[in-house]
């Protein structure tokens, strides 16, 4: 018996396509395939939910949900030969689109049904996994803005983008060295990606392979607004290059130092997450989870 345990979140996306015990059953086998669900009801339940199948001795965990919840069931799985399934259930949905796992659920179902798996790399930001991407400065902010307004669509993103660029000139001054370089006063953006999409089919680091056993850095430096709108443009095209502000490149770790404050404001795997350290280590771990993929 193959023991398959799917840990929903009932409000990723629209939230508005349940998926139900008798919807699985019909696309496994009874008495090949146990089939359970558990359903999240708040911020990080899936990790204790997760915990829990894996003590239950669950063969296979599958995330249903977006980035934030692979995030949370993926973390628990490291080291472990669970295997990580995804049902891309999210609004942006980045990870399952770089894995080619389809939002049709049938197709993300056989996925699962077929159980190919492969190692992906894995992000470390202080302790902390990622998956997708990690970043400090205007994807940050606009996280932050995008959890506020509670509008967890592509219209919700769309608007908190324009609210972080109207009070963009509000933000505390910064200056963040990079790997003991001299300080760079308040850099656009400064993102670390393991995959190369943020979602919405969106990528600042095309480039960028799960599989490469390398962290792919952007960092554009401090820019005005009409730079700001052209950056918009070029990711739109999936030319970030273009902008001579920005910089790109492939490393095993980074390290990233803030003069001004005790502590970092950074977004993870799409999450808003606020790091008490002045100081961020960021690094890769090769090939440290199992996926289920199609062939
Ligand atoms: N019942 C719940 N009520 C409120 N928040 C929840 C609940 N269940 C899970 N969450 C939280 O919802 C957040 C968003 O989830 P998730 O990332 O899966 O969806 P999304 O944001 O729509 O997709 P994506 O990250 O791909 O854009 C996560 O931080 C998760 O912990």
């Amino acid at each position: 018996m193959i023991h398959i345990h799917f840990i929903v979140n009932p409000i990723a996306g629209h939230g508005n396509a349940p998926l139900t015990h008798e919807e699985l059953q019909s696309y496994f086998i009874k008495g090949v395939h146990d089939l359970t669900i558990k359903v999240t009801e708040y911020k990080a339940h899936a990790t204790a939910l997760t915990k829990a199948s894996i003590v239950e001795k669950a063969d296979i965990i599958v995330a249903c949900g977006g980035d934030g919840t692979i995030n949370e069931v993926a973390t628990c799985l490291i080291g472990t030969d669970i295997a990580l399934g995804i049902v891309p259930m999210g609004s942006g949905n980045g990870l399952a689109s770089n894995l080619k796992i389809p939002k049709n659920r049938r197709k993300a179902l056989e996925i699962i049904r077929n159980r190919h798996a492969e190692h992906i790399d894995v992000g470390n930001i202080n302790g902390r996994y990622f998956f997708s991407n990690t970043g400090v400065g205007f994807d940050a902010s606009l996280i932050k803005n995008y959890e506020s307004s509670e509008k967890r669509t592509l219209l919700g993103y769309i608007s908190a983008c324009a609210i972080t660029f109207k009070n963009i000139k509000k933000n505390t001054p910064l200056s963040i060295g990079i790997d003991g370089e001299a300080p760079l006063l308040n850099p656009f953006i400064i993102l670390i990606s393991n995959s190369n999409e943020m979602g919405y089919k969106l990528s600042l680091t095309p480039k960028a392979s799960l599989q490469d056993g390398l962290l792919d850095v952007l960092i554009v430096k401090k820019i005005g607004r009409l730079k700001m709108l052209w950056l918009g443009f070029l990711i739109l095209i999936r030319k970030v290059h273009w902008l001579k502000e920005s910089r790109s490149f492939q490393t095993k770790k980074i390290s990233l130092k803030c003069e001004q404050s005790d502590f970092f404001d950074t977004q993870v795997d799409g999450e808003h997450n606020r790091i008490d350290d002045n100081h961020l280590t960021i690094s890769l771990m090769e090939k440290s989870l199992r996926v289920l993929t199609a062939k």
